[in-house]
C-alpha cells in the first residue's frame, strides 16, 4: 500500500492520545509471561512487534486473554518444547527474548530457534551473543545473525562493561540474570531507556546497585502485577513534528511517556526553537506521564550534542523531516547506531529527503540537512516504520504531494497513525498497489 499525503492548507489542531509505549509493551508481556499469577495491563500496545513478543510468550505457555482494553497475562509456567518462535520486524522482541531463555531451568534440554523478517534477519544479534555466551549461554546464529538457536543452559552472572549503549543489550543481560548463578551486573557508556529497571521491581525483582552499573541476582521469584502503559513518546513525535512544522497548529498530547531516558527528542525540538508547553506532569506507576501543547511557530536547524543521540534515538528519522522542514542547517554526528535499525536509517532518510528536494548530506556517523525548500515526490519506506511516517510528515509542508510506497509498514509500530493525523486535520490518503 501507499499513502499519498497533501501539504495541509489549514492548521493541525485538536487533542491526541498516543498508542500504548512499544519499549514497555514488549517488557510487559515477558515479565508477565514469567511471573506467578495473573497480571493485569493497561494500555498495552497494538501492533505488530508488541503482538509477536506476546505471541511469543503464549506459545511457550503464558496464558493471554483481552477484554475491554486490558490485557491479562498468566505466567509462571513456561512449557518445555522445541519452538519456533517468529519475531517478526521487532530487534527488541528478538533481543529481550534471546536473552530471557537462554537460561531458563525448565527449558534445559530443548531448542528453541528465534526468526525474523527480512529485515531482522540482517541486523547485529552478535552485540547479544557475546555477552551471553560469556554467562555460558549457547546460541546458534547465522554469522551473529538471525535465525538464533538457543539451547537453554545454567548460567553465571558476569559484570558487563557495555561497549554502545544500548537498552535491548542490558535488558537481555538483565533477563538472563534472573535465573543465572550469582550477580549480573551492567555498566553502559551512557544512559539508555531505563524501563526494565523500572519495571522489574513492579515484579517483584530487587535491583542491585552495582555503580556505575545496575545489577539483578538470579533466583527472585517473579510475582504478578498490575500496571498502565503510558503513551509512547517516539510515536507522538510523529504528531508533534507535524504540529510544529505547520504554521499556526495547536495539539495537545495527552498521557505521553517523558521518561528522561528517552526524552531527547524534547532536547532537540527545544534547541531548534519548537514551542512545546509542559501542561501537566506526573508519575503513573512507575514512569513519569505528562500533557503537552504543542505549537506550529516555526523551528530552525541545530548542532545536535552526540550525547544525546542514545536518548532519541528513534527519533533521527522524524527529526531529520522536522531539519528539512527548519530554517538553516543541521548537524548530526555520533549517530552510526542509526545504520543497524530497520533500515539503514541514515542511508534511506539522507536518500528520501534528496528525492523530495532537500539539500542534504549524509556522512559516515551522521548528516547534514540545509533546510527550507521540500518540493515533493515519491519515496519508499524501505520496510521501516519510521521512515514511513517521517516522510509522510514531511508531506504536510511540501510543495507537491509526497507518495510514500510500502508504507503499510506503519502498522510496525502505530497502526492508527494516518487515523490520527487525519483526525488532527491533516490531509493523507492510502492507494492500492498498482499491480
Ligand atoms: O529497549 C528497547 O525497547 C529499545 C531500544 C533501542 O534499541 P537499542 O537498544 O539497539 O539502542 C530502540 O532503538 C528500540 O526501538 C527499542
Ligand atoms: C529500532 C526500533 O525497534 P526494534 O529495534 O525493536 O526493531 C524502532 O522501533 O525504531
Amino acid at each position: 500500500m501507499r499513502l499519498r499525503i497533501q501539504a495541509t492548507s489549514k492548521p493541525l489542531a485538536g487533542r491526541y492520545c498516543p498508542p500504548g509505549d512499544k519499549s514497555i509493551s514488549h517488557r510487559v508481556a515477558i515479565l508477565g509471561g514469567l511471573a506467578r499469577g495473573t497480571s493485569v495491563i493497561e494500555g498495552f500496545l497494538e501492533a505488530a512487534d508488541t503482538r509477536a513478543t506476546l505471541a511469543a510468550m503464549a506459545s511457550l505457555g503464558a496464558e493471554v486473554t483481552e477484554s475491554e482494553g486490558r490485557i491479562r497475562i498468566t505466567g509462571g509456567r513456561l512449557e518445555a518444547g522445541n519452538r519456533t518462535l517468529d519475531l517478526g520486524n521487532s530487534g527488541t522482541g528478538m533481543r529481550l527474548l534471546a536473552g530471557m531463555l537462554s537460561g531458563r531451568p525448565e527449558l534445559i534440554g530443548h531448542t528453541l530457534t528465534l526468526i525474523g523478517d527480512e529485515s531482522l534477519s540482517a541486523r547485529p544479534m552478535d552485540r547479544i551473543i557475546r555477552p551471553l555466551s560469556e554467562m555460558g549461554a549457547r546460541i546458534g546464529s547465522r554469522e551473529g545473525r538471525a535465525p538464533l538457536s538457543i539451547e537453554p543452559q545454567a548460567l553465571h552472572g558476569i559484570r558487563y562493561a557495555m561497549p554502545v549503549a544500548s537498552a535491548q543489550v542490558k535488558s537481555a543481560l538483565l533477563l538472563a540474570g534472573l535465573v543465572a548463578d550469582g550477580a549480573t551486573v551492567v555498566v553502559e557508556p551512557g544512559p539508555s531507556r531505563d524501563h526494565t529497571e523500572r519495571l522489574l521491581p513492579a515484579f517483584g525483582v530487587d535491583l542491585l546497585d552495582g555503580a556505575p552499573g545496575v545489577g539483578v541476582r538470579g533466583g527472585a521469584e517473579l510475582r504478578a502485577t498490575e500496571l498502565r502503559v503510558p503513551g509512547d513518546l517516539s510515536s507522538a513525535s510523529f504528531v508533534m513534528a507535524a504540529a510544529l512544522m505547520v504554521p499556526g497548529s495547536r495539539v495537545e498530547v495527552d498521557n505521553v511517556g517523558l521518561n528522561p531516558t528517552r526524552d531527547g527528542v524534547l532536547r532537540i525540538i527545544d534547541a531548534m526553537g519548537g514551542r512545546v508547553e509542559r501542561l501537566s506532569d506526573e508519575t503513573v506507576g512507575l514512569e513519569p506521564v505528562g500533557r503537552l501543547a504543542v505549537h506550529g511557530e516555526g523551528l530552525r536547524g541545530l548542532e545536535i550534542p552526540p550525547a544525546w543521540v542514545p536518548l532519541a534515538i528513534d527519533e533521527f528519522p522524524i527529526v531529520m523531516a522536522m531539519a528539512a522542514a527548519a530554517e538553516g542547517e543541521t548537524v548530526i554526528r555520533g549517530a552510526r547506531e542509526l545504520r543497524v535499525k530497520e533500515s539503514d536509517r541514515l542511508a534511506v532518510m539522507c536518500e528520501a529527503l534528496a528525492a523530495v528536494g532537500v539539500d542534504v548530506t549524509e556522512t559516515p556517523d551522521g548528516a547534514v540537512i540545509r533546510g527550507g525548500r521540500v518540493r515533493g515526490g515519491r519515496v519508499d519506506s524501505h520496510g521501516d516504520h519510521r521512515i514511513a511516517m517521517s516522510m509522510a510528515v514531511l508531506g504536510l509542508v511540501s510543495e507537491g504531494d509526497i507518495v510514500v510506497e510500502r508504507a503499510q509498514w506503519i502498522e510496525t509500530s502505530y497502526p492508527g497513525f494516518v487515523d490520527d493525523m487525519v483526525a488532527l486535520g491533516a490531509d493523507m490518503q492510502w492507494e492500492a498497489d498498482d499491480d
